[in-house]
C-alpha cells in the first residue's frame, strides 16, 4: 500500500477500457519512435498481461514471456517483499525485450524485475513520482497519494438519482 493509503488519506483515478487502449496505443507509438525494434515482451502479470497484449499489437512482436511478482497483497494491499512466482526463462539477460507493466508506483516490482533482466527496456502506462526513474517509458503520471483503479477492478453499478435523497 501506498504511505498516503496508510494514513488514510488516499484518492482514486478511475482508467476506463478506452482510457487504457488509448495510453496503450500513445505508448506503443513513443515506443516505435525511440526503438527500431523489440525482439520480444516480457509482462509483469498479472498487471502487465493487457497492456503488453495491446503493445504486442501495435508493435508487431509476437514474441511474448512473463514474469509474475507478488508485492501486494489483496485489494489496495499493503506492500511486502516482492515474491517471484515464474521466471522469464526465455528472455535471457533482457537483451532485445521491453519489460512491460501497468504502472509503477514504489518502483519496488520494477527494480526488482530490471535486476532480474538487466539489458531489457522497461515501459508502462502510469507512473507515480516515487517510481518514474525505474521506467524508460510512461504516459502519464499521477500524485504518490493517488490510487489508480484499472477497468478489472471496477464494475458499472446503479446510482440513485439526486432527487431521491432529497424526498421529505
Ligand atoms: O511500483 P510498485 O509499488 O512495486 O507497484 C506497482 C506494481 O503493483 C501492482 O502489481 P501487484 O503486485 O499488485 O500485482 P498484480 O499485477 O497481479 O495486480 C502493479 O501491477 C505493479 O506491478
Ligand atoms: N490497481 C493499482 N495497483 C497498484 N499497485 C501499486 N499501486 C497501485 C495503484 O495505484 N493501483
Ligand atoms: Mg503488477
Amino acid at each position: 500500500m501506498t504511505e498516503a493509503a496508510q494514513t488514510q488519506s488516499i484518492n482514486y483515478a478511475t482508467v476506463t477500457w478506452d482510457q487504457l487502449h488509448c495510453d496503450a496505443r500513445l505508448l506503443a507509438a513513443e515506443l516505435m519512435r525511440k526503438h527500431r525494434s523489440f525482439r520480444g515482451i516480457v509482462a509483469i502479470t498479472r498487471g502487465g498481461l493487457i497492456p503488453a497484449a495491446i503493445l504486442g499489437r501495435e508493435l508487431g512482436c509476437r514474441l511474448i514471456e512473463s514474469i509474475s511478482v507478488v508485492s501486494y497483497e489483496g485489494e489496495e494491499g499493503t506492500q511486502q517483499e516482492p515474491k517471484l512466482l515464474k521466471t522469464a526463462a526465455a528472455a535471457g539477460d533482457g537483451e532485445g525485450f521491453l519489460i512491460v507493466d501497468d504502472l509503477v508506483d514504489s518502483g519496488v516490482t520494477a527494480r526488482y524485475v530490471r535486476e532480474m533482466l538487466p539489458k531489457a527496456k522497461f515501459a508502462c502506462l502510469y507512473a507515480k513520482p516515487n517510481g518514474r526513474a525505474y521506467t524508460d517509458h510512461f504516459v502519464t503520471e499521477f500524485p504518490q497519494d493517488t490510487w489508480v483503479l484499472f477497468p478489472w477492478d471496477m464494475a458499472p453499478q446503479f446510482v440513485p438519482p439526486l432527487s431521491r435523497s432529497h424526498k421529505a
